[in-house]
């Protein structure tokens, strides 16, 4: 074998673009009115369909109230744009059984999102007692309708780098045990730990994994000075728990896929004297998950995260039409205009090593 032989073999083969399936999105906050109009297009340039999460002003507590979100999404979008979205409600200490299951069944929403009571933005309605949810989570157990969680520990005297660890421990795995058939999503994973619970429980429990969360950690929060526009709920960990994320979704795991979190807030709500906890990832979300599957020498295992193994988990058809992404430079635009301010976008003003080509419905 010549030299040159040799090295042909050795060298791994660079992959200048990459065309999957079209991916969805299982965590998005699209917000409503102008923010909405605003947010919408970055999702649906990249997404064939979204789960939308219900955390409004006021929450989307109801049937009728998802419909109606969901009438004002399918409005906002553009005329050539063939964007699903999703539904979720809203589990409060007064949500009924009832309600879940009529909505489910005539196909308002596909699942529920737990937010333990102030545990993150507009979190205030939310869950005071998972014990005391138990009828309705053996409701959506019984009907293998999906229960997503945001999973922090709301006691304030838990700190907050513990705070989704503590929750696993004391809330998640007692109700795991308590609902053994119970789907459950467990929203933005941030550590090391919940990474082993999920798979330790993969048979009925998955985790989204954030694009943010797999490129900084805690002290990216703190770079030069305070970061607002990085600090998001679950607060980002420390470097060994960014690389188990990384680990994760490029590990091949049909139990890890995308859930962005795009959560955008208005640059006076993140520049502020207390700071709105979200990032708005929407509009660099490919970009990033891909150059994360480059950097760890797993792009062949990019289209199962993106676009296969949430569809699966939920029981949705997979996505007809394409999308390829390339390896070519481009500047991200800083921020997104809406009404008389505007949204910082996550990775905005920088130029990211991958772009999003055509897509192909
Ligand atoms: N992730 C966040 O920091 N914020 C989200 C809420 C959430 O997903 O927890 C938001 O709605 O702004
Ligand atoms: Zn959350
Ligand atoms: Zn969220």
């Amino acid at each position: 074998m010549s030299v040159t032989e040799l090295f042909n073999k050795a060298a791994p083969k660079r992959v200048d673009s990459i065309t999957i399936r079209r991916p969805d999105d299982f965590h998005v906050h699209l917000r409503d009115g102008a923010m909405l109009t605003a947010v919408l297009p970055f999702t649906s340039a990249q997404f064939a369909r979204g789960i939308i999460m219900p955390n409004l002003v006021p929450p989307v507590t109801s049937v009728a109230a998802a419909k109606a979100y969901r009438e004002r999404i399918l409005a906002a979008r553009a005329a050539t744009s063939d964007f699903q979205p999703l539904m979720t409600c809203y589990l409060t200490d007064a949500t009924s059984a009832d309600e879940i299951e009529r909505g489910f069944r005539d196909h308002v929403w596909v699942a529920a999102k737990l937010y333990p009571a102030g545990a993150t933005t507009n979190a205030h309605h939310g869950v005071t007692s998972i014990p005391a949810l138990a009828p309705v989570l053996e409701r959506m157990e019984k009907i293998g309708m999906p229960v997503l969680i945001h999973g922090e520990a709301t006691d304030p005297a838990v700190d907050i780098f513990d705070r989704e660890a503590v929750f696993m421990e004391q809330s998640l795995l007692p109700m795991r045990k308590r609902h053994e058939g119970l789907k459950v999503v467990i929203e933005h994973v941030t550590t090391a730990e919940t990474v082993d619970i999920v798979r330790a429980h993969r048979s009925n429990t998955a985790g989204t994994i954030t694009p943010h969360h797999l490129v900084i950690n805690r002290t990216s929060l703190f770079q030069g000075g305070l970061r607002p526009h990085l600090y998001c709920l679950p607060v980002a960990k420390r470097e060994h728990h960014r690389l188990a994320l990384r680990k994760a979704v490029t590990s091949g795991d049909a139990c890890f896929f995308i859930g962005t979190d795009t959560a955008p807030h208005r640059r006076t709500a993140k520049e502020a004297e207390c700071c709105s906890a979200g990032v708005f990832g929407g509009a660099t979300a490919l970009q990033t998950y891909v150059q994360v599957f480059d950097e760890e020498g797993a792009l062949d295992r990019f289209e199962s995260f993106a676009s296969v193994d949430g569809a699966k988990f939920y029981g949705l058809e997979l996505n007809s039409g394409a999308i390829t992404l390339e390896r070519r430079e481009s500047p991200v635009m800083a921020a997104v205009a809406v009404e008389d301010t505007e949204v910082v976008v996550f990775q905005g003003g920088q130029t990211l090593p991958w772009s999003v080509g055509e897509v192909r419905p």
